[in-house]
């Protein structure tokens, strides 16, 4: 490798001055330049000209080294009106559940999941699911899955009108026990009635997986585990498998692994991630998910959430969070960062709690 492929440290940009084309004029002696293009940061691993007298180069495309092969568009999944309101312990009314999802549709999301079919002795939280898909005023184009855990919320799912369903085991036989009341393989036999009843209604899947690196009871999980759950939830007709760090323990180390582990079963534009940010490691774990390959994020609007069978889980990260960086790196989302705080304010002001997004919150502290 030559000398023209090292990228700058981040203490060499001050020295660079950057204009607003797309290009930066620079003595670079040959050397490999940071630049910025569109608010975002690329490295830029090679002058045009090897010489010295080089002082205008070409933006070329990602960065070789640091931030290389990111996804030019993420799909975010906001799970914050199901993830993040399965958890309140104060009840929040039908209508601010149906008129978050529809600021949430607004702000650009194009996946939001809008609730779960489950026992309302479970989660009596969502006990107004059937409400709650019906009155949403459904925009094209836009997906509204629901959570199913047997049969019979799934047909609750389709007599409310659901077109997507997500069926959800776990990679801890505890948890899977504490979520579900069932084994792991007794999950798996049910989930394989669900899809199939689910294809034959022409219903997209989803398959969730939680506790892929951490459990509460069992500690560490192996990353086989998981992987052979992604396989047989990819087999029986999903067509995401959402990974999910229930408690957030996880950090870019051990997510790394087990993205290694399920990439083998399924394929890399068919997995999703799904952190919480208990640990402060979600952001972290989101940008190597990028780095391997990942493109589809799941979030939930001002880090809404939690789950009530995962003791001490925190909420998700916040969608706003996830935006601002995919955003810094120069990735699409589609999403409406100011429509989305609004979203945030809205739920936020309604449970009468400070904003759950340090974007939304530093946003908001320099416009008041
Ligand atoms: C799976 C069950 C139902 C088993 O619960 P069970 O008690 O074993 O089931 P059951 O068949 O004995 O039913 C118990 C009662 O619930 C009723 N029932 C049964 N099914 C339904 C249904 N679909 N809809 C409405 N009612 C239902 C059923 O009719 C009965 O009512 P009763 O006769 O006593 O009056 C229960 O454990 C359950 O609902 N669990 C869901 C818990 C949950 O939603 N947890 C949060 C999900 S979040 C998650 O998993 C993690 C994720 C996805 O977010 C990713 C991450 O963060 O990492």
């Amino acid at each position: 490798m030559s000398s023209l492929e090292e990228p700058l440290g981040l203490g060499d940009l001050p020295k660079l001055s950057i204009n607003r084309l797309g290009r930066y004029n620079n003595s670079c002696n040959g050397g490999t330049q940071m630049v910025f293009h569109d608010n975002s940061y690329l490295w830029h691993s090679q002058c045009r000209q090897a010489d010295s007298s080089c002082d205008t180069v070409e933006l070329r495309d990602l960065p070789r080294k640091v931030m290389w092969d990111l996804p030019r568009f993420v799909k975010i999944v906001e799970v914050g009106p199901r993830d993040g309101l399965q958890n309140e312990k104060g009840n929040v009314p039908t209508s601010v559940k149906i008129q978050l999802i529809h600021k949430l549709v607004a702000a650009g999301l194009s996946v939001v999941e809008a609730t779960s079919f489950v026992s309302p002795k479970w989660v009596p939280q969502l006990a107004d699911a059937k409400d709650v898909l019906k009155g949403i005023q459904q925009v094209p184009g836009v997906r509204y899955p629901v959570l199913t855990p047997n049969l019979r919320g799934f047909e609750a799912a389709v007599a409310a009108g659901a077109k997507e369903i997500a069926v959800f085991a776990s990679a801890s036989e505890s948890f899977s026990k504490s979520n579900i009341n069932c084994t792991i393989e007794e999950s798996l036999v049910r989930y394989r009635d669900v899809t199939a009843a689910a294809k034959k209604h022409g219903l997209l899947i989803r398959g969730y997986i939680s506790c892929v690196i951490g459990c509460p009871v069992e500690g560490t999980i192996d990353p086989s585990k998981v992987a052979y759950i992604a396989k047989e939830l990819y087999n029986m007709g999903c067509s995401e498998i959402s990974l999910g760090d229930t408690i957030g323990v996880g950090t870019p180390g051990s997510v790394v692994a087990m993205l290694e582990a399920v990439m083998s079963f399924v394929p890399v534009d068919k997995i999703a991630v799904h952190f919480h940010d208990t640990y402060g490691q979600a952001l972290a774990n989101i940008l190597a998910s990028l780095q391997m390959g990942i493109s589809i994020v799941d979030s939930s609007v001002s880090g809404l959430g939690g789950c009530p069978y995962a003791k001490g889980a925190t909420g998700n990260v916040a969608t706003e969070d996830v935006v601002y960086m995919l955003h810094g790196l120069g990735i699409e989302t589609n999403v409406d960062l100011n429509k989305l705080m609004e979203a945030g304010d809205y739920i936020s002001k309604h449970l009468g709690r400070p904003l759950g997004s340090k974007t939304a919150a530093a946003l908001r502290k320099l416009t008041t």
